[in-house]
């Protein structure tokens, strides 16, 4: 008599894995190599920028004050002292009705507080002299970009545990990080189990199928920041499958199996957690795709029994595993970020349990829609290609019509949500 699994609530079982979650370690890394990590440490201004007063434009300092009688038909004129471009300093300090010729990105000159734009001025020569004369009055701070407007000295730019984007990279170049600590990529160790299992390059014969959970699997673990280490795949023996799990467990933060965890004959996972002295955590949980995913620990250390069906499998990585993942990477967002949607199509489907559909969100006329796409069946693998997101419809609701209001979890973003 198979024995009887009582499903948890969804939120609880997400609760009972972050028990175990903890912040990770920190390692350096070159900031070439530094895109796609995680920050280990506030990234902090040690110095406002810009730097110094400069110009945004190419053109000419002036003392504002000069300027104050031009007109269209009263140019005022101005002697130019020198010619500065971007990373020189004038060498000199204008008197009244003097100008510096300047560059984007020079220093403002001592005396100058406004930079008239090339287009507004005109340059003329008189007895070997540089002239220029403009037709309108400029006001102090025209022009100017401020030491510090961009960044204060002290600022916390971006927090710890950020994605680090090409613009958080021209952020740690700006402060001169060479080096950056970043979060180490925990370790996911990867079996996926079943007899029926071929490998990728082989040919397809009666009964059997390609394993694509493993390689699912290590997309998902390098999508949410972690490094997947693939143990392969072990065939339906309990004593194969228990000495390869005990194996590779020291060599990993976290290990998955995929397949095994429901009740059939070759079902050995809840059997090997046992013989592991490991504690299950759960084994059913009020959610469809993903029922049967089972989460045990040893000496707090997490091994996630997903689902052999792809679509479980896939659902089960993205509630469960992602979040200690970033949890580990120093996010204090570790889930799935979340955002409200309009359906485009009926869901007639009445949901017992908590659905995850798999669907793709888009904006349509400024208005998040949602999708889903292909079948709603666990064991469909196609949908996959297609979702980047999951829709997500409450246990103990009807269907959904076309029109109605859903919330979605959006699968591709680097950004996380902390509820
Ligand atoms: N009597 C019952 N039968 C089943 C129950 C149940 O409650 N009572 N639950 C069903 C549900 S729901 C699911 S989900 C599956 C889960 O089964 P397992 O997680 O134990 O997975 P397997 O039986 O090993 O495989 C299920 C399915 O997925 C295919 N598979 C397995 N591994 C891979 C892989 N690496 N790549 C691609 N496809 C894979 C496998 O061939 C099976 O078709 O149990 C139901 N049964
Ligand atoms: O665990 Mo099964 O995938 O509920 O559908």
């Amino acid at each position: 008599m198979v024995e009887k699994r009582n499903p948890i609530p969804v939120t609880e079982a997400i609760e009972r894995v972050m028990k175990y979650a903890r912040e990770g370690e920190v390692e350096t890394v070159r900031l070439e190599e530094a895109y796609g990590r995680y920050l280990a440490e506030d990234l902090r201004a040690d110095h406002d920028v810009p730097p110094f007063d400069r110009s945004p434009y190419d053109g000419f300092a002036i003392r504002a004050a000069d300027s104050a009688q031009a007109k269209l038909d009263h140019p005022v004129e101005f002697e130019v002292i020198e010619t500065i471009g971007a990373g020189q300093v004038a060498a000199k300090t204008v008197q009244p009705f003097q100008a510096v010729r300047i560059m984007t990105g020079a220093q403002i000159p001592d005396g100058c507080d406004a930079v008239v734009m090339l287009e507004l001025a005109k340059q003329y020569e008189r007895d070997g002299k540089t002239y220029m004369s403009i037709k309108r009055p400029f006001q102090p701070g025209d022009n100017i970009s401020f030491q510090g407007e961009d960044a204060k000295k002290g600022d916390v730019l971006v927090p710890k545990g950020t994605f680090i984007n090409p613009g958080v990279q021209a952020l740690l170049a700006t402060f001169g990080y060479a080096e950056v600590k970043v979060a180490r990529k925990p370790r996911i160790g990867i079996f996926a189990t079943g007899s029926e299992l071929l490998d990728v390059a082989e040919p397809l014969i009666p009964g059997k199928i390609r394993n694509s959970n493993a390689y699912m699997i290590q997309a998902q673990a390098i999508r949410s920041g972690a490094e997947p280490v693939y143990f392969g795949k072990l065939a339906d023996d309990i004593d194969i499958c228990f000495a390869a799990i005990q194996k590779a467990l020291p060599q990993v933060d976290f290990l998955i199996t995929t397949g095994g965890v429901s009740v059939g004959d070759y079902d050995y996972l809840p059997a090997i957690y046992e013989r592991l002295g490991a504690e299950v955590l759960f084994n059913k949980v009020a959610m469809r795709p993903g029922s049967v995913t089972t989460v045990a620990q040893l000496d707090g250390k997490l091994l996630f029994g997903l689902s052999g069906n792809p679509s479980a499998c896939y659902v089960g990585y993205e509630l469960f595993v992602r979040p200690v993942v970033r949890t580990r990477l120093f996010s204090p967002k570790p889930y799935l970020r979340k955002a409200t949607a309009t359906l485009m199509a009926d869901f007639p489907k009445p949901n017992p349990f908590t659905r995850f559909v798999r669907s793709y969100v888009t904006v349509e006329n400024g208005q998040l829609t949602a999708a889903p796409v292909g079948m709603d069946k666990s064991n469909i693998v196609t949908s996959l290609a297609k979702a980047n997101a999951l829709m997500v419809l409450p246990g103990g609701t009807r269907g959904f019509a076309k029109g109605d209001t859903v919330d979605v979890w959006l699968l591709e973003d680097e950004e996380g949500s902390d509820i």
